[in-house]
């Protein structure tokens, strides 16, 4: 099997209330992109701030290239690409300031910095142009690219992406998906995602991690959920993401 990049333990997080994780337990493995889905509040992107190290759970562990990664492990975070919701662009910053902010923080030399915003420009399908703008100049496509190259500039071993298409029309959505899936092929990167969207998770992801009420309900292929669903609620999920229906032509 392969090395595992992120291992979830028995993680549990409670706010208020009854707990919003767990206890969740999950392992990545390297070039393996997974998708976690659920509905709203089910507790996905909790999830994702546990297995940054973001947040600190109540009880397990995350280990992150086989060591504890918590709150304030710097190294380790700048080993993972984060798109965040709504994508986290600073506004007063153009998109390729934006993008290399980390990497000229670090010290790299401007041809590298240059080299690599370039590789990543073309592989995220991003006019040249579109770089030297402000985020409130770029169309939300266009901002999701730059999010995603900033997420991909250091090379990170692991790239998690918290509904990266959220907010985009479907044409727009559609041609973003298939430039991330062939991004993550192209970088044979190891990947979580979260998403809303059933299709989206099977178009982009290897495994389905169906999440409700802070728990896993159900991880597999999109074939698994659909043929053997592991309770009524999960052929409910499956079900509600229903095909479009052409009404007869008269
Ligand atoms: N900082 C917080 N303080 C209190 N409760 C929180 C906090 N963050 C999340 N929760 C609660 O934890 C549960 C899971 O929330 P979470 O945002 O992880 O769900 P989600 O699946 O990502 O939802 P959505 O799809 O709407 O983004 C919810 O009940 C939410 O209200």
């Amino acid at each position: 099997m392969a090395q595992p990049v992120l291992e979830l333990h028995q993680l549990t997080k409670r706010f208020r209330g009854p707990a919003a994780i767990g206890p969740v337990s999950l392992t990545v493995s390297r070039g393996e992109a997974v998708a976690l889905l659920g509905p709203s509040g089910a507790g996905k992107s909790t999830l994702l701030r546990l297995a940054l190290g973001l947040l600190r759970p109540d009880a397990g562990e995350v280990r992150f290239l086989g060591a504890p990664i918590g709150p304030g492990d710097h190294a380790a975070r700048r080993r993972i690409g984060y798109v965040v919701q709504g994508g986290g662009l600073f506004p007063h910053l153009t998109a390729a300031a934006n993008t290399t902010l980390v990497a000229r923080h670090l010290g790299w030399a401007a041809e590298r910095v240059r080299a690599r915003l370039a590789e990543l420009a073309a592989l995220a399908r991003l006019p040249a142009d579109a770089l030297e703008r402000h985020p409130g100049a770029l169309s939300s496509g266009q901002a999701q690219r730059v999010s995603l190259i900033r997420a991909l500039m250091l090379d990170p071993e692991l790239l998690v992406l918290d509904e990266p298409l959220g907010a985009l029309d479907p044409i727009t959505r559609a041609g973003l998906q298939e430039d991330l899936r062939a991004a993550f092929r192209a970088l044979s990167k190891t990947v979580v995602l979260v998403t809303h969207d059933l299709a989206e998770a099977a178009f982009l992801a290897d495994r389905l991690v169906l999440l409700r009420d802070g728990r896993v309900v159900q991880a597999g292929t999109l074939e698994d959920l659909a043929r053997h669903p592991a309770d009524p609620f999960v052929a409910r999920f499956v079900g509600a993401h229903r095909a479009l229906v052409l009404p007869e032509v008269r």
